[in-house]
């Protein structure tokens, strides 16, 4: 995947309850391009792909056996892989050799909102010898405590910081730094990203599909102003810049089955209309300013130790939780919904011995209904030689032994 285009990844299991995900990239920022000494430096063109060459890779499934599904940790090793692989060679280019310096003398004083027209950015702020610094907002949702998990692995515990506007359970509290972060505060984010020196921005504070329609005005300063805060901060600070963007990102309008990478983009929830506006803003900065920003779009995401956080998919997962409960599940979507998540034909065979109940939420048949059916995640195969590590039967036995394993240990306890 390469850095400054829009790829999509899925882990697809298509079925009655199947997903697949897009994921968008983008290309790493020129490295070092933009400035030496006072005088920003044009965007060199070698450094960049044009417009046209920036891909949109969605990670599809298809029939069963091709297809995948990988848990959120699984889902997090493309971006990993993505940041890594940027990592170096923005690290390790030294075109004007005082990188640091000019960067700090360029930005003293300087606020995003007083941004000339003509600014450029710089792309890394730290040094070749540091590990990134990274910050996630929205950190303590379905998706942010794992992701931190395998950053602190690989860079550090006190390398990555969790941030929420939610107090931290224990165990995510005593396992690495945590930062109270309200991305619709400026001044706060701002304070964050200096004082601990962050490198690395991975944005995940939203309000997903379903709590998003039950508060647009919320979802709305969330995912629209609180982006335009992060976008600013990131291109202040030269910060790379990870936001997801989903399978909500589409319409009605758009080819469902199977979605491709680039194809036309009229989501119906307010949801899906501000990670549209955020794959576009990424991208304008990226040519407009050279920020380094990253974006793929998710399919659904299923995982066992944390929980959804309002989205339309939320059904895929609490299936799993109500089996081991109590072997009964009401489904708020129609049997015959199929969404880019998983194939769920096996899933349902996995779970055959529920009592599906289906009471349809017509807001969220509605959204589902919108929604594609399939990714072609070919792209993303050719690209960077994609490939899914968690089929359907893996996920729905890894699944149902971990949520096994952790009833046997509160029973036991
Ligand atoms: N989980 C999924 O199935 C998918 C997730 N995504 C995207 O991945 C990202 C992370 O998703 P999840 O972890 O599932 O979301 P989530 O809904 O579980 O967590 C979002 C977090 O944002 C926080 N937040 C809300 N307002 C905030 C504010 N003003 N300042 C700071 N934080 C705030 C919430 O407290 C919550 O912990 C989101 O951007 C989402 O759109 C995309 C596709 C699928
Ligand atoms: C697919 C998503 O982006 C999210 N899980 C939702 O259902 O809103």
């Amino acid at each position: 995947m390469t850095a400054g285009s829009t790829v999509s990844v899925v882990s697809n299991i298509s079925g009655s309850a199947a997903c697949r995900g897009n994921v968008l990239c983008v290309r790493p920022s020129p490295p070092s391009s933009m400035t030496c000494g006072t005088t920003p430096t044009p965007l060199k063109a070698p450094d960049w792909q044009s417009l046209e060459d920036v891909s949109y890779i969605n990670h599809a499934d298809a029939s069963f056996g091709q297809d995948y599904m990988r848990t959120s940790e699984a889902l997090m090793m493309p971006v990993l892989r993505t940041l890594t692989r940027t990592a170096k060679p923005i690290l390790q280019s030294s075109v004007c050799g005082c990188q640091a310096l000019v960067t700090q003398t360029r930005f003293i004083g300087f606020s995003p909102r007083q941004v000339p027209s003509d600014a450029s950015f710089h792309s890394v702020s730290f040094s070749e010898t540091d590990h990134p610094r990274v910050l996630i907002t929205g950190g303590l949702g379905q998706l942010g405590v794992g992701l931190a998990k395998l950053l602190r692995k690989q860079y550090g515990k006190n390398n990555v910081i969790l941030s929420d506007i939610r107090k931290p359970p224990d165990t995510v509290f005593y396992s690495g730094p945590f930062i109270y972060s309200d991305i619709l505060d400026y001044k706060n984010l701002r304070e964050i990203v200096v004082n601990n020196r962050i490198s690395w921005l991975i944005h995940y504070s939203a309000l997903l599909s379903a709590v998003g329609e039950a508060n647009v005005p919320l979802a709305r300063a969330v995912n629209i102003t609180g982006l335009h805060n992060i976008l600013d901060i990131a291109a202040e600070h030269g910060l790379r810049l990870f936001v997801p963007s989903t399978i909500g990102a589409f319409g009605p309008s758009s080819p469902r089955n199977p979605t491709p990478d680039l194809c036309i983009q009229r989501p119906r929830t307010i949801y899906g209309v501000s990670k549209v506006h955020a794959e576009l803003m990424g991208e304008y900065y990226h040519y407009r300013y050279g920020l380094d920003f990253r974006c793929l779009r998710y399919p659904g995401i299923i995982s066992a130790d944390s929980q959804p956080g309002g989205g339309t998919t939320d059904y895929a997962v609490q299936i799993f939780h109500d089996a081991i409960k109590t072997g009964r599940f009401e489904c708020n979507l129609k049997p015959d919904t199929r969404l880019p998540m998983m194939y769920i034909e096996d899933c349902l065979r996995a779970t055959v011995e529920l009592e599906v109940v289906y009471k349809t939420d017509p807001v969220r048949q509605a959204i589902a209904d919108s929604w594609p059916m399939n990714f072609d995640d070919s792209n993303a195969s050719k690209d960077w030689g994609w490939k899914h590590e968690y089929d359907l039967p893996e996920l729905v036995t890894t699944m149902l032994n971990h949520l096994n394993a952790e009833a046997v240990a509160v029973q036991a306890s």
